[in-house]
């Protein structure tokens, strides 16, 4: 598979004239695992939605490939998944179908799209939990579910928001792991993260203070 590069260039993005994003500006190849760091509030969500073509641009340009990002349809059509903080799944709907919907929405035949959702679902440790409805499950899992359905999809860029923040230990490494090897296949992979040893196993990190970015580890 071969995935476009991401550029953003001169992101800002304001709350009612708020700034909350300025002035931000990197590019992402495929086959990295970029960290974006920081405390509460620096931004990162805010990066994210903008990356996604959900939050407004108060200035500056998001492109995929040479496409620019002008919306979150476009977005979608240019093969970009967001995990969301909070996980955006459907409570009411089993672990498997969450991750199987937007597969068939996506057009993907159903038997294929069932065996892609549950090996995704098995690769996050949830094989034996596919059929309980989301709201039987822990925050953990319901985030791993979540995680699931990113990788079912096979996104060129996935934008993960905190995907390890509600899950222990052991399945930390495993989403990172993941994530890892969702960069190693080809996508273009940034995680938001306030966990050290995530952004320690990314390729490359940017860190947000108050919408203002630094470069922590370059991506290359
Ligand atoms: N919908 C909104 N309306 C108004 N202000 C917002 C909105 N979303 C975010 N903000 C503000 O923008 C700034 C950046 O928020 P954002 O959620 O992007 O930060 P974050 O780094 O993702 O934080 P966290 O780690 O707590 O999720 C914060 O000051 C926040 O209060």
């Amino acid at each position: 598979m071969s995935a476009p590069t991401v550029r953003v260039e001169g992101v800002c993005v304001a709350y009612d004239g708020e700034p909350a994003l300025h002035d931000v500006s990197f590019t992402v190849h495929p086959g990295t695992l970029l960290a974006v760091t920081g405390p509460s509030g620096a931004g990162k969500s805010s990066l994210l939605w903008a990356i996604c073509g959900a939050q407004p641009l108060a200035a500056g340009t998001v492109h995929v490939g040479d496409q620019p990002v002008t919306g979150h349809e476009e977005a979608v059509r240019l093969g970009v998944s967001l995990v969301p903080q909070g996980n955006g799944l459907a409570t009411m709907l089993s672990a498997e179908e969450n991750v199987v919907v937007p597969l068939l929405a996506a057009g993907v035949p159903a038997g294929e799209a069932w065996e892609q959702a549950g090996a995704a679902l098995e690769s996050t440790g949830l094989g034996e939990s596919g059929r309980h409805l989301v709201e039987e499950l822990s925050g953990g899992q319901q985030q791993r579910v979540a995680v699931a359905r990113a990788l079912a999809q096979r996104a060129a860029v996935i934008l993960a928001d905190e995907p390890t923040s509600d899950v222990d230990a052991g399945n930390r490494e495993r989403v990172v792991a993941l994530l890892r090897a969702e960069a190693r296949r080809g996508a273009v992979v940034i995680m938001s993260t306030h966990d050290p040893e995530a952004a320690a196993a990314s390729d490359a990190e940017l860190a947000l203070h108050e919408g203002v970015m630094t470069v922590v580890r370059a991506p290359r």
